[in-house]
């Protein structure tokens, strides 16, 4: 039986976690469980799986919560930031799933590794915006970081066994996001209504307005880098607008391994779960005489410049992915609040980069600085852009 602790239970992944919980009840056990503010569903999911260590983002809410459990059920109840910590080094945890959205999850994942958690990692802004120090921790705990994002996990998948030094490149699969054919002009009128109608995944609000303007791609190449050790120029992205193929490692013989399957992301927190084994699941499958077509095309760049702001401040590397991931959260908070257009997003990003000279931090807390420093940079340029 795997211990669990889970950090946003109540998104979208943290809700497909639940359900694979659900369905192996001999295998797995939730024991600790951390969301935002969605403190009704929490109360539902706390009833449900009773876990022993519980938090919220607000006091008031870690208070209502309380005031709402039976008389039987006494979970330690935190909030905030250290309610996070909390959950995410729960004694009994085994594995640590990391589903929050934003450079929040960098405090409580080092948190965990620092407390030998396995971690199930689809909270991709904490490898951004601080990849080398905590592939450094992970590295110095001896502890892993398993992939759940569909394409790193399709990644692991085709690289099972084999050795990097046979590895030419990966290549990440894009679906091109909802405006793959729209022109320039199209696209400065979007609404964030329509950016959030994703053609192939239904995910959180932050990660579908990543995926419109291609910048999701972007903290990709950046997530693949720090997982699996590699150059830039050996990570490359290719739109396939079926979400069929999730990912795919070409070899130096030539030998391309591809990963298939119905875009599902219950299927990649499963294997980060199951993992080194593959349980049996009753999940649809993917029918391949249904299917009529895999294509493929290169990303247009000059239309969705957020990959190429991604794969320059990767390469230059230190605070420049962190100041890059800030500014996007707040680009992004700002495209959905109806403050900025959709073209605007991959502005604010630029300019806040532009405003920051580059260093190489030596410590978590000045990735912390640096990413509070973008922040507040990058909403001066909200009204001036
Ligand atoms: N959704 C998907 O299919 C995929 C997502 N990912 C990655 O997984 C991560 C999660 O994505 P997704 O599930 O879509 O996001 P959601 O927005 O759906 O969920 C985010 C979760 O984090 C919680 N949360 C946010 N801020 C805080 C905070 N300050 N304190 C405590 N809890 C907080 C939310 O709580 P509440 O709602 O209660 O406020 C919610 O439980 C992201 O990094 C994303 O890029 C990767 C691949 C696929
Ligand atoms: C499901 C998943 O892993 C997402 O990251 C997804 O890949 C987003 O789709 P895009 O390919 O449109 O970014
Ligand atoms: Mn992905």
């Amino acid at each position: 039986m795997k211990q669990l602790s889970i950090l946003g239970s109540t998104g979208s992944i943290g809700r497909q976690t639940l359900e694979v919980v659900e369905q192996f009840p001999e295998e797995l056990k939730v024991v600790a469980l951390a969301a935002g503010r969605n403190r009704d569903d929490f109360l539902k999911q706390c009833l449900s799986h009773r876990p022993r260590v519980v938090s919220l983002e607000l006091e008031e809410d870690a208070r209502w919560l309380r005031e709402q459990l039976p008389g039987q059920y006494h979970p330690e109840i935190y909030f905030g930031l250290n309610g996070l910590v909390e959950v995410a080094t729960c004694s009994e945890a085994a594995v640590v799933l990391t589903a929050l959205s934003g450079a929040v999850g960098l405090i409580p994942t080092c948190a965990a590794i620092e407390a030998g958690k396995q971690i199930a990692l689809a909270n991709k802004e904490t490898l951004v915006a601080a990849g080398e120090y905590v592939t450094g921790l992970a590295a110095k705990n001896k502890v892993q970081l398993l992939p759940v994002d569909s394409e790193h996990s399709a990644i692991f998948q085709c690289l099972h066994g084999e050795s990097k030094l046979w590895v030419r490149r990966i290549i990440l699969t894009a679906s091109g996001g909802p405006f793959r054919q729209l022109d320039q002009k199209a696209l400065s009128r979007v609404t964030p209504q329509m950016a959030l109608k994703h053609p192939n995944w239904s995910m959180g609000q932050k990660i579908t307005i990543d995926s419109a303007t291609l910048m999701n791609k972007g903290l990709e190449v950046i997530e693949a880098k720090w997982l699996f050790d590699l150059d830039f120029a050996a990570i490359d992205v290719v739109v396939h607008p079926q979400s069929l193929i999730h990912s795919m490692v070409e070899y130096g013989d030539g030998s391309i391994l591809a990963h298939l399957g119905i875009p599902d992301m219950r299927i990649p927190i499963q294997y980060a779960l199951s993992y080194p084994d593959r349980w049996f699941n009753s999940l649809p499958r993917l029918g391949l005489t249904e299917i009529k077509a895999l294509t493929f095309e290169q990303p247009d760049t000059g239309r969705f410049p957020a990959l190429a702001l991604a794969y320059a401040a990767g390469k230059e590397g230190g605070t420049a992915p962190a100041v890059m991931n800030a500014a996007n959260e707040i680009a992004v908070h700002a495209f959905l609040a109806g403050e900025i257009q959709f073209l605007d997003i991959p502005r604010v990003v630029e300019k806040t980069l532009n405003a920051h000279q580059t260093f190489k931090p030596s410590s978590l807390e000045e990735i912390i600085e640096v990413d509070g420093w973008a922040r507040k940079r990058a909403v001066q340029f909200l009204t001036n852009i």
